[in-house]
C-alpha cells in the first residue's frame, strides 16, 4: 500500500527479470515513501532477493522502471547508489580487516576520509553496539555480530533509502529488539526502508506497510487490505477455562485446545472480524472472564497464508 503525499523514495513500476527462459520477477510494482517501513514478504524462491538486487542496482531489470530517491536506477545507477544503503542476506567480509577497518574502507568507497571517516565510524560502532568488537577481525564475528556490521556498513553514507534482506536472521531476541529500535529511529528521521524477512511476527511489529510476493508477482493494495481484514483463527483465554468451554459449547462454537507457555487456551475458527466481535460479546454477556482474545497466529502471517491460498485457487 502506498501512502503519503510525498513522492516515493523507492518506486518500482512494471519491473520484470528473467534468468534464461525462467521469469523470476513479473511486472512488479511497489512504492516506499520517506519514513515508511515496508515489508516485502514471500515464500522461498518467490523473487525477493532478485527484486532487492535490482533495487540495489546490482542487477538490471529486463523491463520496467526503478527509481531510488528520484534517480533512475538503470540510467543513473551511481546517483541511485549514493542514496541507498544495502544490507545483503549474507555479509561478505574482508578476512584480514577488523570491524573498524572494514567501516573505514567502506567510508573510503563513499569518499569519506580523514577525521570525518573516524567520527562516522565511531558513531556507527556505538549505534550498532560494535565498539567492544572494533578491533576484532570481521571473519571471526558470530552470525549476529556480522549482521550488526552489515547494517553499520549500509549506513556509512547516511542513506535516505535502506534495502534490508533478512536483517534479523541469526539475531538473538535482545539483538532483534536493538535492531528494531535502530530501524524505527531511522524511519522517524525520514529514511524509507524496504525489508524482507521470514520472521513475520518481527515484521508485524516494525513495518507499517506490506507487499506480498508470489512467484514474482507483487500484491495489489486491494489484495493486501483484503487479506489483512480476514483473521480466521482466534485464540481465547479466560480466568476459568471450564466456564469458557461451557460457554463455547452453548454457542455451538467448535474449538481446538492449545497448550501455551502462558497457560491453557482455546482456538476457534471464524469467518470474519464481525463474527469475532459477536463471539467476544456473547462470551462476555455469558459471564466468561476473558483475559485474551487475539489472532491465533500473527495477523501478517495469517494474511500472507490467505494471500497465497487465494493465489493458488
Ligand atoms: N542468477 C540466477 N540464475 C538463475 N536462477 C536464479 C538466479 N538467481 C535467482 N534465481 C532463481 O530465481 C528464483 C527467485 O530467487 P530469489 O533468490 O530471488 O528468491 P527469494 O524470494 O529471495 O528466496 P529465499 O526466501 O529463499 O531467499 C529462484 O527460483 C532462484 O532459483
Amino acid at each position: 500500500m502506498s501512502t503519503g503525499a510525498s513522492s516515493p523514495s523507492i518506486l518500482v513500476s512494471g519491473v520484470s527479470r528473467s534468468f534464461g527462459s525462467t521469469t523470476v520477477v513479473h511486472e512488479a510494482n511497489l512504492s516506499v515513501h520517506p519514513g515508511q517501513i515496508t515489508a516485502l514478504v514471500g515464500p522461498n524462491g518467490s523473487g525477493k532477493t532478485t527484486l532487492m538486487l535490482m533495487l540495489a542496482t546490482l542487477l538490471k531489470p529486463d523491463s520496467g522502471e526503478i527509481r531510488i530517491g528520484g534517480h533512475d536506477a538503470v540510467q543513473n545507477p551511481r546517483a541511485a547508489r549514493a542514496t541507498l544503503g544495502w544490507m545483503p542476506d549474507a555479509l561478505g567480509v574482508w578476512d584480514s580487516l577488523t570491524v573498524r577497518e572494514t567501516l573505514i574502507a567502506v567510508c573510503a568507497m563513499y569518499g569519506i576520509s580523514g577525521l570525518a571517516a573516524g567520527e562516522r565510524v565511531e558513531a556507527l560502532l556505538t549505534e550498532t553496539a560494535l565498539t567492544a568488537l572494533a578491533g576484532q577481525r570481521s571473519h571471526t564475528l558470530s552470525r549476529g555480530q556480522k549482521q550488526r556490521l552489515s547494517l553499520a556498513r549500509a549506513l556509512v553514507h547516511k542513506p535516505s533509502v535502506l534495502l534490508l534482506d533478512e536483517p534479523a536472521s541469526g539475531l538473538d531476541p535482545e539483538a532483534r529488539l536493538a535492531q528494531r529500535q535502530a530501524l524505527e529511529k531511522l524511519s522517524n528521521e525520514g529514511t524509507a526502508i524496504l525489508i524482507t524477512s521470514h520472521v513475520l511476527d518481527e515484521l508485524e511489529q516494525l513495518a507499517n506497510d506490506v507487499v506480498f510476493l508470489r512467484e514474482g508477482h507483487t500484491s495489489t493494495d486491494e489484495t493486501v487490505a483484503d487479506a489483512m481484514r480476514h483473521n480466521t483463527r482466534w485464540r481465547i483465554r479466560a480466568i476459568d477455562i471450564t466456564t469458557l468451554d461451557e460457554a463455547l459449547a452453548a454457542l455451538h462454537t467448535p474449538v481446538t485446545p492449545q497448550a501455551l507457555l502462558s497457560g491453557e487456551s482455546r482456538v476457534v475458527e471464524l469467518t470474519n472480524n464481525a463474527e469475532a466481535a459477536e463471539l467476544l460479546r456473547s462470551l462476555v454477556t455469558a459471564g466468561v472472564q476473558i483475559i485474551e482474545f487475539s489472532p491465533a497466529t500473527g495477523s501478517l502471517e495469517q494474511a500472507f497464508l490467505r494471500f497465497n491460498q487465494e493465489a493458488t485457487q
